[in-house]
């Protein structure tokens, strides 16, 4: 059976230590602010902002929300990131993707002040990662990094299959991957016989949305799981894009959905905005 990685559990472990770090930062009048806003009614992004919410407020992170309607203009949306980047008590800023149809997604994530860019999705940031210097880095990639640290799954040398390239996981993650020593593939829609791909994978990595895709048949006995995907089911559950339960027994660990990927996404937010928030008093 798969050792689980348990995301809740070591999520709380990092938001406890983020919050005696807070409590410091206060201290010297600093309190760690994070804007976000969400257009229109994404169902991950919802299950997202709210789950963000409680933990900010639970280690002392300052949360602004900004619910702003479907039909938001891309110049309504430009005005409210150029305020945030104007205020000098926002930290952090992040734009809840996907956006709507009418709305560019490079050019609003580009309006972002590359320095409170806390979801690492500015091209300075992109360009950091991928020349392996310091940088802020997209969440959900640097969560999954540090829930295989937590387990202590070494990446060194491992053949790492990801399943799915968007900005916000797959790129960045291959990024991340690559810097650690891993040896990095990228599959997506187009790639051919994809199950013969994934059964390769020390460590597969899925990404796409698709509610149970990966069966038993495309993990490689031992492999380590990585379920990214949110779904919400007919049924009002949240579902991964791997068959847990036929997996389970062929993977040497796995993470659940709920309590994996997504727990782990919202402590390295935090670790982030605390980041960006410790610039005010060393510049
Ligand atoms: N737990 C967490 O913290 C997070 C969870 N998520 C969840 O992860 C999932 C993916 O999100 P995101 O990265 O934004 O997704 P996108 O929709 O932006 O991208 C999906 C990717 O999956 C690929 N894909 C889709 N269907 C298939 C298929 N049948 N076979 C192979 N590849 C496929 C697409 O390929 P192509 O490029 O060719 O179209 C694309 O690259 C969603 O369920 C989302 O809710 C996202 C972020 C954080
Ligand atoms: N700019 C941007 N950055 C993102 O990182 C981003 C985004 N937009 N848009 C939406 C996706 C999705 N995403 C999730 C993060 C955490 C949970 C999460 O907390 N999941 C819990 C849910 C628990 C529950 O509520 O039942 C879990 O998996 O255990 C879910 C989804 C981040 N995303």
């Amino acid at each position: 059976m798969a050792t689980r990685l348990d995301g809740k559990v070591v999520s709380k472990r990092i938001l406890s230590e983020l919050q005696q770090t807070v409590t410091g930062l206060a201290q010297q009048g600093v309190t760690p602010t994070l804007a976000v806003i969400l257009v229109g009614s994404d169902p991950a992004s919802q299950v997202y902002v709210r789950n963000k919410q409680r933990r900010a407020e639970e280690i002392g992170v300052r949360s602004l929300m900004f619910k702003l309607p479907e039909e938001t203009s891309q110049k309504t949306l430009l005005a409210k990131v150029a305020e945030l980047n104007q205020d000098p008590d926002v930290d952090g800023i992040l734009v809840q993707l996907p956006l709507p149809k009418q709305l560019d997604e490079r050019v609003v994530i580009n309006s972002i002040d590359p320095d409170k860019d806390v979801d690492g999705f500015s091209p300075v940031s992109v360009g950091r990662l991928w020349t392996n210097e310091p940088t802020v880095v997209a969440s959900t990639p640097y969560g999954i990094m540090a829930l295989l640290d937590a387990y202590q799954i070494d990446v060194t040398g491992k053949r790492v299959v990801i399943v799915g390239r968007s900005n916000i996981v797959g790129r960045p993650l291959a990024g991340l991957m690559v810097n650690h020593d891993a040896t990095v593939t990228i599959a997506h829609s187009k790639t051919r016989d994809l199950k013969a791909l994934t059964r390769e994978a020390d460590i597969l990595v899925v990404a796409i949305g698709v509610p149970h895709f990966i069966g038993a048949d495309a993990v490689k006995p031992g492999a380590t799981v990585i379920d990214v995907g949110i779904s919400r089911g007919a049924d009002g559950k949240l579902h991964g894009d791997v068959d847990a339960d036929a997996v389970e027994p062929v993977a040497g660990a796995l993470t659940p959905v709920p309590g994996g990927v997504g727990p782990m996404t919202i402590a390295s937010l935090m670790a982030q905005t605390v980041e960006l928030a410790k610039r005010r008093l060393h510049g």
